[in-house]
């Protein structure tokens, strides 16, 4: 056990998908996996673990922001020994050219967060995702036909955040805003694992377009079959 999660040691596959909200957590065991054993209710962060095409794979939720997934991708990698962690995320598109449900995968994770200042004490560091996984991850989009956008995104620690420069942001190439990659990415960097942030987008910050709590938790399911699918390659 650890400090958040009520699991033993073994309970825990060695690969997970994390998305931010546990009852998504709960819905991916539910759709998607087989032989579903819940671990973890700590908090309600719902933790499962099953099989996909026969392959062991865990979910767990993370909550939000980066001081919440940082704790649970911290407890997973040090404690539980997981080795591949793929977030399956919404964000909010800040580009004209990024629509309402596209599905993004977060190659790099610019953020205003604190962590990193706190970790680097002055250096930018350029959160990064696992070239490996993201490359599985987009073939296994490419073999289902989907065309997933690869690029930056942007970590921010404030949701409601009047002082936001999108416009500047987007002119430098990010595509979309979230909350916990940036983390991540240090975190299993920091750990020697590997990463990927995998988002669909849930509203639209230049036209107000809106997806509902419903549909975010439980119709994203290209972004899901895409994880799972990069998951389960040796
Ligand atoms: O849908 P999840 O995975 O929680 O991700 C996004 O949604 C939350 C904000 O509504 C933040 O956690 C943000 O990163
Ligand atoms: O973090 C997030 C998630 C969805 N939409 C946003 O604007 N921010």
């Amino acid at each position: 056990m650890s400090v958040h999660i009520n699991a033993k040691k073994g309970d825990i596959a060695d690969t997970i998908l994390l998305p931010g909200d546990p009852l998504r957590a709960k819905y991916i065991a539910e759709t998607f996996l087989e032989d579903v054993v819940q671990y973890n209710d700590v908090r309600n962060m719902f933790g499962f673990t099953g099989t996909y095409k026969g392959k062991r794979i865990s979910v767990q939720g993370t909550g939000m922001g980066v001081p919440s997934i940082s704790i649970y991708v911290t407890e997973l990698m040090n404690e539980y020994d997981v080795k591949k962690l793929i977030r399956v995320g919404t964000c909010g598109s800040i580009h004209k050219d990024v629509k309402v449900r596209d599905v993004i995968i977060a190659q790099s994770a610019s953020t205003d967060s604190k962590m990193n200042e706190i970790i680097f004490k002055g250096i930018s560091y350029a959160p990064t995702a696992d070239f490996d996984l993201l490359l599985k991850a987009y073939n296994a989009g490419l073999e289902k036909g989907l065309s997933l956008r690869v690029g930056n995104v942007f970590t921010e620690d404030v949701f409601y955040n009047d002082h936001a420069e999108h416009e500047k942001w987007a002119e430098y190439g990010i595509l979309a805003l979230e909350m916990e990659s940036s983390a991540l990415y240090t975190l299993a960097a920091k750990y020697g694992r590997q990463a990927l942030s995998i988002l669909t987008v849930s509203d639209h910050l230049l036209t107000g377009e809106v997806t509902t709590s419903e549909e975010r938790q439980t119709t994203f399911n290209d972004m899901i079959i895409v994880a799972l699918e990069a998951a389960i390659q040796e």
